[in-house]
């Protein structure tokens, strides 16, 4: 990811289709990607990719490596076309970048020469919010990140976790109807990772957002996740759709919590062996 796709998004004009309310929030038919690389074969990363997000829910695409994930966000975000299918948000479709759907890349992307507060009226000033209430927003979700104290600090002087931190405050600031994450906390160490995940989920609960979210990492997904879609490859697929109904749709808020309850082991072992199963050839030894 690249500022340019972030300026890309958060300039372009929401849709003006109305949302008719017996859809679901996102819905993916039949969603296929060929990539065409030069002198060389196309290559066909995605193919048939059905599924539905609803209102408030965490979907999170789980898979191996090269299963076509990021190409399926990257495809909600608007930043890839489908070669064939059909991707509809709001039961509108999606045609190209837009601010409706703010996306937290992996690679901290906060602008160094902008302090906390500023990164996260930035989106908000492209789109001319009056200063006062881009000013009370920021403050806002600076709090909701936990960020207060920092509002006045610029980048370099945060932790990674800190400079996630302010990323997802910047996206929330927009008012998407949708978060787009591409395995935000993958850059962390496992302290802070775990420490963000919880974080997350307090904030999906007070910021009442739909996310849709990709991750290599089995705990996170169980932990974060009311539907987890697992991609096969070659091409990706889905290959399942998973709803981790042991949680009893209630939203965790500590690990140990999640890790406690039964029926979390055999979810995880499930995952795990259609992990091995499906990209295991790359380690076969
Ligand atoms: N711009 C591109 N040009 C050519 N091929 C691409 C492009 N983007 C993705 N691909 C190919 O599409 C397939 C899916 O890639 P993608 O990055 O979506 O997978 P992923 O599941 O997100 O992988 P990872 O977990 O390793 O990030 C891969 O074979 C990849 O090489």
């Amino acid at each position: 990811m690249n500022m340019l796709d972030e300026d890309r998004m958060a300039q372009s004009s929401p849709s003006a289709c109305p949302p008719p309310t017996d859809t679901p929030k996102l819905r993916l038919a039949n969603v296929s990607k060929s990539f065409h690389v030069p002198r060389g074969e196309a290559i066909e990363a995605i193919k048939d990719v059905s599924f539905t997000t609803l209102e408030n829910e965490v979907c999170v695409l789980l898979g191996p490596s090269g299963c076509g994930k990021s190409t399926v966000l990257r495809m909600v975000a608007g930043l890839e076309q489908p070669s064939s299918g059909e991707l509809m948000l709001d039961g509108c479709p999606i045609t190209g970048p837009s601010q409706e759907r703010g996306m937290v890349f992996q690679a901290y992307t906060s602008f160094d020469w902008l302090t906390v507060q500023q990164n996260v009226e930035y989106g908000m000033r492209l789109n001319h919010v009056p200063k006062a209430q881009r000013r009370e927003r920021a403050r806002h979700f600076i709090e909701l990140v936990g960020l207060s104290r920092f509002a006045g600090a610029y980048p370099r002087h945060l932790s990674g976790g800190m400079k996630q931190r302010v990323a997802i405050a910047r996206t929330l600031a927009n008012e998407p109807a949708i978060l787009l994450m591409d395995e935000p906390f993958g850059a962390l160490d496992a302290q802070t990772r775990w420490q963000m995940q919880e974080l997350m989920m307090s904030i999906v609960e007070s910021a009442n957002t739909t996310i849709l979210m990709v991750t290599h990492d089995i705990e996170e997904a169980i932990f974060l996740a009311d539907r987890i879609e697992f991609m096969s490859r070659h091409p990706g697929r889905v290959h399942e759709e998973i709803i981790p109904s042991f949680k009893q749709g209630r939203r965790l808020r500590h690990k140990e919590e999640l890790i406690g309850l039964a029926g979390y082991g055999d979810l995880e072992r499930h995952i795990l062996h259609l992990m091995r199963a499906q990209g295991g050839e790359d380690f076969e030894h």
